[in-house]
């Protein structure tokens, strides 16, 4: 391999790295381009390790050696802060991140967002190592474009909608709107880095995904994961769409994202591990801007794609409308529109994403379809009446 040059043009020496959460998607993407592309070693933490066991087995791997497992959870694990010590830098993905736990399981996404992450802060600041940490986007919560009349013109003005990491406010809804709990999870240990390196010298960096999306993400449910689990949208539509059902959109599907491919988003995350004087000490939001849809859009485009690469033709009525309350229960609330304003990462690491919705689309459709239609097709075969 040759020598990798960062963008101020010096070598790169190879590095550890503790990646918490590295069996999830973010991760298993992470530690495939790490192990393709450059010489660093991962000491990968999880509980699960499904989704990266391609990179772990067989020894005849080029990269075995590189990547060593440990099945932990840092909940409880003494062996926490002995891997971080071992590790240049930590990235921390772990957390519970799908919004039907949010409202349903608030206690466990609190812990899981703030209490859990806590000795991981610690110990990096104790020990003067780098932490990568992963916040979220929806640290920004609403819009403040969302309180303004429906019909004000306001509304298509930039300053009221684009989400600027270091002026937007972050803005929830009451207690009672226990959607938020991640959210504001999120923000206090957002808070609390940032005061680690304000207070104590810290060596930072905190990642806002915004609609990260691609294969592996998540799990289908009945498949790889609870019949009754409801992951995040691409899922849930990937999911219904092998199984020849109505896509169902939550209170009307207008609510607006903006999606990024994962393979795009990796690249900006491996320029914040090989360029730390330019990633530490900034928040980072890491999306697409020029892929904005409403949810609705996304259900028809998801649908026009998954026919042209399964060659099934769509149902005639591809959607279904449900309220939110029959979907994610009592207490969920939603985030109107999410633009990421790109002056930062732009700035601090030329970074820019590349691939359009509808082509991220079909590559995702493509696994999602390679991977799983089968196994849907064997699980839906009716048992025979006895
Ligand atoms: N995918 C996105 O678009 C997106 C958007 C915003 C924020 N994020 C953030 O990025 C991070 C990674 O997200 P993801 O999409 O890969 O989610 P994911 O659920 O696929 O990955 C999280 C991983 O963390 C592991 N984990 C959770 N708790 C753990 C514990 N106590 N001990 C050990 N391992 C534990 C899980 O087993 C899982 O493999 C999360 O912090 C999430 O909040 C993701
Ligand atoms: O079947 C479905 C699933 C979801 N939806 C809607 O689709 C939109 C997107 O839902 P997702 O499940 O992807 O979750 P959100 O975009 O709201 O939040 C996500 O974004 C940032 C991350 O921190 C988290 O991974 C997650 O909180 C929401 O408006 C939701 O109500 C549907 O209309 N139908």
């Amino acid at each position: 391999m040759t020598t990798r040059i960062d963008l101020d043009g010096r070598p790169i020496k190879p590095m550890t790295i503790c990646m918490i959460g590295a069996g999830g998607f973010i991760g298993s993407h992470l530690c495939e381009k790490l192990m393709a592309e450059t010489p660093h070693k991962v000491l990968a933490l999880d509980v699960y390790s499904d989704k990266i066991k391609h990179l772990l087995e067989p020894d005849s791997l080029p990269w075995v050696g590189r990547i060593v497992f440990h099945r932990l959870n840092i909940k409880h694990d003494s062996r926490l802060e002995g891997l971080i010590k071992m590790a240049d830098l930590t990235i921390n993905l772990a957390a519970i991140c799908t919004p039907a736990d949010y409202n349903t399981r608030p206690l466990d996404t609190i812990y899981s967002n703030f209490i859990d992450a806590l000795p991981v802060v610690k110990y990096c600041s104790d020990n003067n190592k780098r932490l990568i940490h992963f916040s979220t986007c929806e640290v920004y919560g609403k819009t403040i474009g969302s309180f303004l009349p429906k019909d004000s013109p306001l509304r298509k003005d930039p300053a009221y909608y684009v989400l600027k990491e270091d002026t937007s406010p972050c803005i929830f809804g009451s207690i009672q709107k226990q959607r938020w709990s991640y959210a504001c999870a999120k923000q206090l240990i957002e808070r609390l880095i940032y005061a680690e390196g304000a207070e104590n010298g810290l060596d930072f960096t905190i990642v806002r995904p915004f609609n990260w999306i691609g294969p592996r993400m998540d799990f289908i449910p009945g498949i790889d994961g609870p019949i009754e689990g409801v992951p995040r949208v691409l899922a849930c539509f990937s999911n219904n769409l092998l199984r020849r059902e109505p896509l169902k959109l939550v209170d009307g599907g207008e609510s607006q994202r903006t999606f990024v491919y994962i393979k795009d988003a990796i690249e900006a995350v491996l320029l914040m591990i090989e360029n730390p004087d330019r990633a530490n000490g900034h928040i980072f939001n890491v999306g697409n801007p020029n892929n904005e849809v409403t949810v609705r859009q996304l259900a028809e485009m998801m649908t026009k794609v998954y026919a042209k690469v399964s060659g099934e033709p769509s149902l005639e009525s591809p959607t279904i409308d449900v309220s939110s309350k029959e979907f994610y229960g009592e207490g969920y609330d939603d985030s109107d529109k999410r633009i990421p304003d790109m002056t930062i990462i732009n700035r601090q690491l030329g970074w820019n994403p590349k691939t359009s919705l509808w082509d991220l689309l079909e590559s995702t459709l493509t696994y999602q379809h390679r991977t799983y239609a089968e196994a849907i097709k064997k699980s839906m075969v009716k048992p025979i009446a006895s």
